[in-house]
């Protein structure tokens, strides 16, 4: 119920005030090369740190407990852990009272019949995404190949609470003691054609399925996306130039009948402003049946999509990587005919 994926299958556990959070990547292939040191510079993108981020600091060092010796992957589960230590979970006991409006702590408690672990957001924390940010990192490794192929997975802010500058949009924010939204796009370069399957693992559908499990993610487009319904179809269309695939324009954004067609993937998300402001709310407190006046005390992000690039590209390299496997074990007994 929490993993995802058919051959490359990453599973993710672990709270945010647990002793850890982690991943375990199934279907990893035997041979691969791999140490910390090839994850740590995505990791290091996911840390907070920056302006609008939380002050949670962790040391994010990933621990392989299974399925890598003398530094290659053995062809079993592949489990890497993260320890939690910089946790304040008082901040969570005094807020139990009031589910806070935005954050899952109502449908958890509803779900979970209030055994959920709430501190921190329990399972719901963005510190989950650190295990999937080590899985993004392994699988775009798995896509550049033995050969190191030139695959690119590249994502980056293009607004931040309705800013082109995101220093703006962060200072907008910081002004009105609130928090703020972003734009992200993602861009992948290099992919062979035929990733893939038609109607329901269509390549769109499947990286929609793996972006919505990035927390507080509201919205997907592909290529021109919503910006289509307004065009003409000869103005849509992507003429193609050659023989490799190549088109003129790329309104489809690099997918067409659900399968990479050879050009760029190119996507954007909506990412919704932090449900933990610090500005007044008005909300049901639980203990007295009450609206009442709610202001979050803790440490959160004053703007989540500030660092969400990096996890939006490792969604995106386990989406690929596993549609390529999958690709790369299709029969073809007739088709190269
Ligand atoms: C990188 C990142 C950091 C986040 N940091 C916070 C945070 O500090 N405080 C908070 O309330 N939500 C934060 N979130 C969002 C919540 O985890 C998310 O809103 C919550 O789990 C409910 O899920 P939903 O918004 O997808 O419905 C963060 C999300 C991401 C991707
Ligand atoms: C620690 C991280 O961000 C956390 C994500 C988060 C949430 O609700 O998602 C809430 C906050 O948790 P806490 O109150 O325990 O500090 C953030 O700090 C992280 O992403 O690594």
């Amino acid at each position: 119920m929490n993993s995802f994926g058919r051959i490359f299958r990453v599973s993710v556990f672990g709270e945010s005030h647990g002793p850890c959070v982690g991943v375990t990547i199934d279907g990893c292939p035997a041979g691969m090369p791999l140490t910390a040191e090839d994850l740590l510079p995505d990791l290091a993108r996911r840390k907070p740190g920056a302006k609008g981020t939380t002050p949670r600091k962790e040391a994010d060092l990933p621990v392989f407990s299974s399925g890598l010796f003398n530094d290659h992957t053995t062809g079993s589960p592949l489990t890497i852990l993260f320890e939690n230590n910089n946790t304040r979970s008082a901040d969570y006991e005094k807020q139990r009272a009031i589910p806070r409006p935005g954050h899952a702590d109502f449908v958890a408690a509803h779900k979970y019949g209030g055994f959920e672990d709430y501190r921190g957001g329990g399972h719901f924390s963005a510190r989950v995404t650190t295990g999937i940010v080590a899985a993004g990192a392994i699988a775009k490794k798995l896509l550049r190949g033995p050969a190191d192929e030139a695959v690119t997975v590249e994502a980056v802010l293009t607004e931040v609470g309705g800013e082109a500058d995101p220093e703006k949009g962060l200072q907008k924010a910081i002004d009105a003691k609130d928090s703020v939204g972003g734009i992200l796009e993602c861009r992948v370069k290099g992919l062979p054609i035929g990733l893939g399957e038609p109607f329901f693992d269509s390549a769109e559908s499947l990286l929609a399925h793996a972006v919505f499990a990035i927390p507080a993610v509201r919205g997907i487009e592909f290529g021109t996306g919503f910006a289509a319904a307004r065009m003409f179809g000869s103005e849509h269309n992507d003429a193609i130039e050659d023989a490799s695939g190549k088109t003129r324009t790329n309104h489809a954004g690099g997918i067409v009948g659900g399968i990479t067609n050879g050009n760029e993937l190119v996507f954007r998300i909506a990412v919704k402003p932090t449900s933990s402001t610090p500005k007044l709310q008005h909300t049901w407190n639980r203990e007295t049946d009450r609206i009442e006046d709610f202001s979050v005390k803790g440490r959160h992000d004053l703007c989540v999509a500030l660092r969400a690039p990096v996890i939006l590209e490792a969604v995106t390299a386990i989406v690929l990587a596993d549609l390529l496997l999958i690709e790369q074990q299709r029969p073809r007994i007739w088709d190269d005919a």
